[in-house]
């Protein structure tokens, strides 16, 4: 077992080389299921999940080859199995995006269902609704998904009850190799499905409108080989920023992407710093105390979720009170109980958590529950008085490369330690 030991009090300065995103990388992985030759992925973030989603490729038979540390070839011809096991997709619930393209390239497949987990319920009715829409026999029976179509899917009309970023995904992905077009409404905005429909676009799939509300998909009978460097991670990017900002410091992210932040900049501002930006890189200022501020998560291009942990650590030690609501997961505020072990004031009433913040955190010990609760702790013991002793890191390999590393570098004093 592993812990990080943070000691606090340090502030971050310098430059820090920003990964490729976790949550694209892993979709267009799974997407290599859909062409007919071998795909080389670029600015692969080196992330337990990562490692997972090549494991569960394999396990349906592609032959995977790691070209260098961030650099994949993915060969799909050799695919001969459709079943994804819940020993893998238990470890990771984007596991469910092997349904789509399995469906769409091999006309069956057995997927685990990913059940619930720590932030909320997760349910995948939006993508079994959608994937039977455009023809597929679907039942759930013994915790599995099992999925099939005779022949090719078909294209479909699909309204998405709320808006979901793996199941626009998952759909899209299937819907590139259907017959005829689909088109899906209420989808997903997010940067990475842009990003994962710019992939499937190299490799030949005609698909207009990713990044708005509405995905049009024109099927194509195959898909061509081809290679695609991955979308620089926004949400690592807005953890150093906030990393930076709440150590009173300065940091600049390289290889970063400056326009897919811009929700998370403006509370940076509202919070003090200043923040500048170039083509490929971002950098933050601190001035004086952090400022406290109020956040709602949503859909992109509003706040997202996934930086709600973050800005919970730094509303703690912000000169006023803030307050973080949560819409989008029922059960993100795993992190509070461990603030407070470190002296934060928070109070929750409903998806609210109210942060009085106070003028220093203290050393615990505290143990992640989920990857961004994780990023959370991490923060509050690079500004806390003392020793700070994180269990359960596990979490945060999940999302975060070499995080003690990028830390170090900026000037923290954090270790990984095996106990
Ligand atoms: C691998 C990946 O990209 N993970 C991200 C993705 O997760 P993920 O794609 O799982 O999250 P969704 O966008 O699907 O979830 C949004 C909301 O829709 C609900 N829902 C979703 C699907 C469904 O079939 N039925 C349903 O009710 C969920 O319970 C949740 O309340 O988007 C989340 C929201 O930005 C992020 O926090 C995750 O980091
Ligand atoms: C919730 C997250 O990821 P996942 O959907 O992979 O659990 C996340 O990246 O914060």
């Amino acid at each position: 077992m592993e812990k990080l030991l943070v000691r606090g009090g340090r502030k971050l300065s310098g430059d820090v080389t920003i990964s490729g995103a976790k949550n694209a990388a892993l979709p267009i992985l799974m997407a290599a299921l859909l062409p007919s030759d071998i795909v080389t992925v670029d600015n692969v973030p080196l992330l337990h999940d990562v490692k997972t989603t090549l494991s569960l490729l394999q396990q349906l038979g592609l032959k995977t080859e790691q070209l260098s540390d961030n650099r994949v070839s993915i060969d799909p011809r050799s695919l001969n199995n459709h079943k994804a096991p819940y020993e893998l997709v238990k470890t990771m619930r984007a596991s469910v995006l092997v349904l789509g393209p399995l469906l769409a390239k091999y006309g069956k497949a057995q997927v685990a269902l990913p059940g619930g987990c720590a932030i909320g319920a997760r349910p995948v009715n939006l993508h079994i609704e959608g994937l039977r829409a455009m023809g597929a026999d679907i039942s759930v029976e013994n915790g599995y998904i099992n999925a099939a179509v005779d022949g090719r899917l078909h294209g479909a009309d699909i309204l998405l009850d709320t808006v979901s970023v793996t199941g626009t995904e998952n759909l899209m992905m299937a819907a590139v190799l259907a017959e005829g077009r689909t088109t899906i409404e209420n989808a997903a905005r997010e940067p990475e499905v842009i990003d994962v429909a710019n992939f499937l676009k190299r490799l030949g799939a005609n698909i207009e409108g990713a990044g708005t509300d509405t995905i049009t998909i024109d099927g194509v009978e195959s898909l061509s080989g081809g290679a695609y460097a991955v979308m620089p991670d926004r949400i690592e990017t807005g953890t150093f920023l906030v990393a930076a900002l709440a150590t009173g410091g300065e940091v600049r992210c390289l290889n970063a992407d400056p326009d897919s932040l811009d929700a998370v900049i403006k509370k940076l501002q509202e919070a003090g710093a200043s923040v500048t930006k170039g083509n490929d890189w971002i950098a933050l200022q601190s001035h004086g105390r952090v400022q406290p501020v109020n956040v709602i998560t949503a859909p992109h291009p509003a706040f997202p979720t996934d930086m709600q942990a973050q800005f919970t650590a730094l509303n703690s030690i912000a000169d006023g009170t803030g307050w973080i609501r949560e819409t989008i997961f029922e059960n993100r505020f795993m992190h509070v109980p461990e603030l407070r072990r470190m002296g934060a004031v928070i109070e929750l009433e409903g998806n609210t958590a109210i942060c009085r913040g106070v003028e220093r955190l203290t050393g615990a010990e505290v143990k992640c529950t989920d990857l961004r609760a994780s990023a959370s702790l991490v923060i509050a013991g690079l500004v806390a008085e003392g020793e700070t002793a994180i269990e359960q890191i596990y979490h945060i390999d999940r999302g975060y490369q070499a995080i003690e590393k990028k830390l170090q570098a900026l000037g923290a004093d954090i270790q990984r330690v095996s106990v």
